[in-house]
């Protein structure tokens, strides 16, 4: 069970995250949305500690994690593994490499300066790679992948970590329609066939709908939505984005029908300037 009470990270002047109370009773898979500068990647990084909290209290199964340092803080990132937006892989080192540093954690220093790997964890990145259905590129160097395939291998290097917790911030932005897709599912069957928590920061609506059993809207700072995707309907969604009655969905949307109806439109709109 992870729980977030009174969770709060102010800068100077700002208030990015503000009061956030939230219970996660057993793993699902959680989309956050919201627009720019609501407060998503701060909420994020404070769960896996990449940045500290300005007040309330992390907690998960029974732990409170606010506060851990050192090693305990170390054991607890291992346990919430980060996927971002622009994949932060090596991109000069090989594809299977960049999966093996996923055990970074666990691994002494001198083992790390010589790219010393025990044969089992070799293997098991092998078999992660193959799970997310790119083996193939093994011995690629990550920079000659597509972004859909390197998302894959910074899926991979999270699993690398056996982690109790995927944390994705923006997984998809990055991404075309397609790769949107791909890296989606598979983060979607390793929620289903792992029983990992995924809490993802997304920007588009439909994404949200389609892959997530929660959706939590923030607005500066704030949860202003807490709720199953079918009770996202767009009123509540022009809400959560503080938007007017102009809104459009498509606007948001990373699927290819929807992608191909908005530049119809705006095709349309052309045509009709130039008449
Ligand atoms: N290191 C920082 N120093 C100062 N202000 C920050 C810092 N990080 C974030 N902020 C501010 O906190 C607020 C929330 O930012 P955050 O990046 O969490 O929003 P977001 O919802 O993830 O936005 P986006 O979708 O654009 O990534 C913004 O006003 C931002 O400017």
């Amino acid at each position: 069970m992870l729980t977030f009470d009174q969770l709060t990270k102010r800068f100077r002047g700002t208030t990015a995250v503000d009061q956030v109370s939230i219970c996660c009773p057993k793993p699902a898979m959680i989309g956050i949305i919201g627009a720019s500068g609501a407060g998503k990647s701060t909420l994020l990084r404070m769960i896996n500690r990449l940045s500290d909290a300005s007040g309330g209290r992390i907690v998960f199964d029974g732990q409170d994690v606010t506060g851990l340092q050192g090693r305990a803080k170390r054991q607890w990132q291992s346990q919430c593994a980060m996927i971002f937006q622009q994949f932060n892989l090596v991109p000069r080192m090989d594809v299977v490499s960049n999966v093996l540093h996923g055990t970074l954690n666990r691994r002494s220093t001198l083992a790390t300066m010589f790219n010393l790997y025990p044969q089992a964890d070799i293997h098991r990145a092998i078999d992660i790679l193959d799970r997310l259905g790119i083996a193939a590129q093994a011995p690629k160097r990550a920079e000659a992948l597509s972004g859909g395939q390197q998302q894959r291998v910074a899926i991979a290097r999270a699993l690398m970590q056996d982690p109790r917790i995927i944390l994705a911030d923006e997984p998809i932005a990055s991404l075309d329609p397609m790769n949107a897709q791909i890296v989606m599912d598979a983060l979607r069957r390793i929620h289903d066939e792992d029983g990992r928590m995924v809490i993802a920061n997304l920007h588009t609506l439909d994404t949200a709908r389609r892959y997530c059993d929660r959706v939590i809207g923030m607005r500066q700072g704030r949860v202003v939505f807490d709720g199953t995707p079918d009770q996202l309907t767009t009123g509540v969604a022009r809400d959560i984005y503080g938007a007017d009655a102009g809104f459009s969905e498509a606007a948001t949307s990373t699927s290819i029908d929807a992608l191909d109806r908005t530049n119809a439109a705006a095709l349309v709109c052309d045509a009709k300037a130039a008449l």
